[in-house]
């Protein structure tokens, strides 16, 4: 069989199936040249295979019966349908064919179950089965007297009797049979009434009360209207019929114009319009509760508005703040562009400003420079005239706080740069207590040995020249004398005092001749050594040193009991022009002024005591005198001003540190030392002078000298010769005298 067959067979099976449905189904209409697709969308819904159901399968039928179809269970009534005809072992179909796949195995099964109906029941089996699963009892049919239900009636006749050869007339009563009673389902499923199930009784009973329409209501027997008023079937019959009802009855009353209706038909009027009310109530009800359901729903979907609201809010006032943001950023931008701006005019502005200051304080720094260029020039013309008229200098040096010592009680108020020292008295207040001093230099406490020293350099190599020098320091005790003109410890060149310091610079640019000639020295016991470089000098000073007797005393745990005077003497030879020079260094660390009752020393360190005091007080005296310009200065009176006598006598350099202990407790002794001192700086030795002999009058002396010796010969010659002369002219006698 080719394909044009195939398909030519499938199609008419198609019309078949179509033909058999129009006749069980009349409003479906379907043309029969449908297509698969076209009964698909009809058998889908499920209503044809609920419509067959109830009437091939009696265990459905229970169910089916007085149940109404429910689109939604549509897959229900199918899979019922098929596990019925499965049962029937009849072809089937299965639910995803229906849905998608082929049509042919649904047509067939439908054919099959259609050739089912008809062998088993006939050509009406189908009829008989459906007025069967409706229950329909055949004798009420016979006493209807609708045309149409009469045929049904005769054709049920001749079912009962077994004649299956139905005529065509009784075909086509028992089509309008079906449609009927199928509009009458079909109208109860889509308006949901009445709320019982629409049973097939009640729907003959109103169909014959229905169709009396060219009867008339009064005519009926009470025993039919009692019949369909007892059997319930007022609350199962369709709105719309009992409205037909209800008009008929007052169309006849209208028509007969006595206004009369019988007592059973105003019965079931009455019935028929309790009903109508009841329904009318019911659905009131209902449309109330739809209504609250509508509500219900509108305040969900207000809700939900006014959420999706709050939210198209809340983004727009999200927006809002994003949009604020941005502006708040970009007038930030906007500012600190300005701010940059600013700032870059600031900074050049400062640029300029800055370079003239640098400019005006170049032209300071140059004033400054020029000023201390000045003052260094007025220094030196203020020591030379110092030097002309032969001042002792005063260098005042004021040793920093020991750990132990309070460091904020410091009676030193103010040190100038140019000698000026302010002495505040700690017990006394306001002017009375501030004391004013000027020496040549003042040194504080953070002063080095190395300042120190290159400051009384020129005036050391000024030994060199042939000048005496003489350096001492004078301060109480503990005030920092040795410190200074020796240092704290020979192990590092940093802390040299200016012993060292002088002897290693004049080795550094001298040779020191021999000298084996005594030189008068003014001490007993003192010697003297060669020395060839400073380290002769330094182990002379150590064995100095280790002589030097010192002891601790209250104010200094390492006081020296003893004055210590290292003299270098100095002779020189200048080569081209054979002048000679001779020159004497003092470098002269003075013992301690001390209080012995806050030195708190007895014994031995007493009788110490009162000689250092009493050899500095002779140096007092000397100074005394030497300032007052007095006639006799009283070198004498002690070794130590015996010793200072050339460097204080006249002709000499002489320097003097004046030691102070910046200590409050030691006010009184600073006060004094700086006084002895401020009298010191106020001596005039004269002009100092040079021990250079040229050669000629070297020559000329040597000349008198050996005129001298000479003469001196001579006279002694003469003498001798006198002496021999005066022994000649004695007598014998005088000769024992002799
Ligand atoms: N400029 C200074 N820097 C640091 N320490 C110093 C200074 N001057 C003095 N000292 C210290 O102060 C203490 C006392 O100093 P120093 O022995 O030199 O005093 P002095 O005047 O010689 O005493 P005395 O008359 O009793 O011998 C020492 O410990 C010393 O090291």
């Amino acid at each position: 069989m080719g394909s044009v067959d195939v398909e030519a067979e499938a199609a008419k099976k198609r019309s078949d199936v179509v033909e058999w449905l129009n006749y069980l189904f009349p409003d479906f209409n379907l043309p029969l040249e449908a297509s698969d697709e076209e009964l698909r969308a009809l058998l889908l819904d499920g209503f044809v295979f609920f419509g067959i159901l109830g009437r091939i399968n009696p265990s459905y039928s229970g169910e089916i019966q007085g149940g109404e179809f429910v689109p939604e269970k549509r897959s229900d009534y199918i899979r019922g349908f098929a596990s019925a005809v499965d049962q029937m072992g009849l072809p089937c179909f299965k639910f995803l064919d229906l849905e998608q796949g082929s049509m042919s195995s649904v047509v067939m099964c439908l054919l099959s179950v259609r050739d089912h109906i008809i062998s088993s029941n006939g050509n009406d089996g189908i009829q008989k089965s459906l007025a069967k699963s409706w229950n329909r009892p055949s004798d009420s049919w016979r006493s209807l007297e609708a045309d149409n239900l009469e045929g049904v009636d005769i054709r049920q006749d001749e079912q009962t009797n077994g004649d299956q050869n139905s005529s065509r007339v009784v075909d086509e009563t028992n089509q309008n049979d079906r449609q009927l009673k199928f509009q009458l389902s079909m109208l109860s499923t889509i308006t949901s009434e009445p709320t019982t199930p629409l049973s097939s009784n009640a729907v003959d009973k109103f169909h014959e009360v229905f169709q009396l329409k060219q009867g008339r209501y009064s005519d009926l027997p009470a025993s039919k209207i009692s019949e369909m008023m007892k059997s319930n079937s007022l609350e199962s019959a369709p709105t719309q019929s009992l409205l037909s009802v209800m008009n008929g009855i007052l169309d006849e009353s209208i028509e007969r114009k006595s206004g009369e209706i019988p007592q059973r038909v105003a019965c079931l009027l009455k019935k028929v319009v309790q009903e109508i009310e009841r329904r009318i109530s019911t659905q009131a009800e209902h449309i109330r509760k739809q209504n609250n359901l509508i509500k219900a729903r509108e305040r969900k979907f207000q809700s939900r508005i006014r959420a999706l609201e709050t939210l198209a809010s809340g983004s727009s006032e999200e927006a809002k703040i994003i949009m604020d943001k941005l502006q708040y950023v970009k007038d930030l931008k906007a500012s600190s562009e300005s701010i940059k701006d600013e700032v870059l005019s600031t900074k050049q502005r400062w640029t300029e400003e800055f370079s003239s200051l640098g400019k005006k304080l170049k032209v300071l720094t140059d004033a400054a420079e020029n000023y201390h260029v000045v003052l260094a020039e007025n220094r030196k013309l203020f020591n030379e005239v110092q030097e002309l008229k032969g001042n002792i200098r005063v260098y005042c040096r004021i040793r920093p706080f020991l750990s132990g010592e309070n460091r904020k009680s410091t009676t030193i108020d103010y040190i100038g740069e140019n000698g000026e020292l302010l002495l505040v008295n700690p017990f006394k207040q306001g002017k009375d207590g501030n004391h004013s001093f000027k020496f040549n230099r003042v040194f504080g406490p953070a002063a080095t040995q190395e300042e120190i020293f290159l400051d009384i350099q020129p005036l050391i190599r000024s030994v060199l020249d042939g000048y005496n020098v003489c350096i001492f320091a004078y301060g109480q005790t503990g005030s920092g004398k040795t410190y200074t003109m020796t240092g704290p410890n020979l192990s590092t060149k940093e802390d040299w005092g200016v012993n060292y310091r002088a002897l290693n610079d004049l080795f550094n640019i001298s040779r020191i001749m021999n000298s084996s000639q005594p030189n008068g020295l003014a001490v007993p016991d003192a010697s003297l050594h060669l020395v060839n470089s400073t380290s002769d000098v330094l182990e002379l000073m150590q064995i100095g040193l280790a002589n030097r007797a010192v002891g601790a005393t209250a104010l200094n745990e390492r006081s020296s009991r003893s004055h210590s005077i290292v003299t270098v003497h100095v002779r020189g030879a200048d080569l081209k022009t054979g002048a000679t020079l001779r020159s004497s260094l003092n470098l002269v660390d003075l013992a301690g002024s001390e209080r012995v009752d806050r030195s708190e020393v007895t014994g031995d360190r007493l009788r110490e005591a009162q000689h250092i005091n009493k050899s500095l007080s002779a140096l007092g005296d000397v100074i005394f005198a030497l300032s007052q310009k007095s006639s006799h200065v009283p070198y004498r009176n002690s070794k130590l001003t015996q010793v200072l006598q050339s460097s204080l006598g006249g002709q000499a350099k002489t320097l003097m540190f004046v030691q102070i202990n910046p200590d409050v407790k030691s006010y009184s002794e600073t006060f004094s030392t700086l006084k002895f001192a401020e009298r010191v700086s106020g001596v005039e030795l004269g002009a100092a002078r040079s021990n250079k002999e040229s050669k000629d009058i070297r020559d000329l002396m040597e000349q008198v000298a050996s005129l001298k010796g000479k003469m001196a010969r001579k006279d002694e010659e003469i003498e001798r010769l006198q002496l021999l002369k005066d022994m000649g002219n004695q007598s014998p006698e005088n000769g024992k005298e002799r």
